[in-house]
């Protein structure tokens, strides 16, 4: 059976020198997409930031294509994988399209070109935002600046794509316009992702993180339940099946707890 395209193997992990999470292990199938939820502060970015070599793990490993993360050189890392924090703030003087075209830069060499600008404006395009491309990168909503860096993970081309709340900011057609253009490119994608009904349409496994460990990943029907929410959130939710879709939803509804 061939490695898996990412996988973290008894990885622990933290802030510094602060432990966050212990025991993580993980292992995402090649175009698959994988959603980790949690609370706040669970450390969903905290393994986001290990998976894509950001942060050393304080135990354990990190592989791609089952080769040790660590010896895999900086540059074909940045070529192979993307990321989307969540509290990057790009120079206020570049424009739209130049920030984006910073996406090919790993791709660079001297013995080939490279169409940078080409490879922005494909992906801005992509993502219904080519009316920006001349903006200065100060001049946008939350959500527009959200929408251009996953533009920049798109032009960038990589094989996996490490998506920190990448809806957070985006209005509702965009948050699923966002995901549903993710989805098309068929590359390996793990996110943390706060909306549960956006984790279950749209990625095919879920782990939770929650108390210092992640699940197992498993499909998000299985692992989306009014337990699950009870349990890591605090929350009473019920299951609605959608009269039209057939699609199972979970309805929240805190005021359960004091019934
Ligand atoms: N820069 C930092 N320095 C020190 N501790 C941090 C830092 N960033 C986060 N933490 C702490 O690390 C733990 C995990 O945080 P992390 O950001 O990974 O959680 P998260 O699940 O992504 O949360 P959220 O859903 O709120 O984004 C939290 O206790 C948090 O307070």
């Amino acid at each position: 059976m061939s490695a898996p395209h990412l996988a973290a193997r008894g990885v622990a992990c933290g802030r510094g020198r602060r432990p966050v999470l212990t025991g993580v292990d993980l292992a995402v199938r090649r175009g698959s997409r994988l959603a980790l939820v949690g609370p706040n502060g669970a450390g969903k970015s905290t393994l986001l930031r290990v998976l894509a070599g950001l942060d050393a793990p304080h135990a354990g490993v990190v592989e791609l294509d089952g080769r040790a993360l660590r010896a895999v050189p900086a540059r074909e890392r940045a070529r192979r994988l993307a990321v989307v924090s969540q509290h990057e703030l790009p120079p206020a003087d570049l424009q739209v399209r130049e920030l984006v075209a910073l996406g090919r830069l790993p791709h660079r060499s001297p013995w080939r070109s490279d169409d940078a600008d080409g490879h922005a404006d494909a992906a801005l395009e992509r993502l219904g935002l080519g009316h920006l491309a001349g903006r200065a990168v100060d001049h946008l909503s939350g959500g527009e600046l959200r929408r251009v860096l996953v533009a920049r993970a798109l032009a960038q081309e990589a094989e996996v794509l490490l998506l920190d709340e990448p809806t957070n900011h985006l209005d509702l057609r965009h948050q699923h316009e966002l995901l549903a253009a993710v989805r098309e490119l068929g590359v390996t994608v793990v996110a943390a992702i706060h909306d549960l009904d956006l984790a279950g349409r749209y990625f095919d496994d879920v782990a939770v993180v929650d108390a210092g460990s992640v699940s197992a990943p498993a499909p998000a029907a299985d692992v989306l339940t009014p337990a699950l929410l009870a349990d890591v959130f605090g929350v009473a939710a019920v299951r609605l099946q959608h009269p039209v879709t057939g699609r199972w939803h979970l309805v929240v509804d805190p005021e359960e707890n004091a019934r």
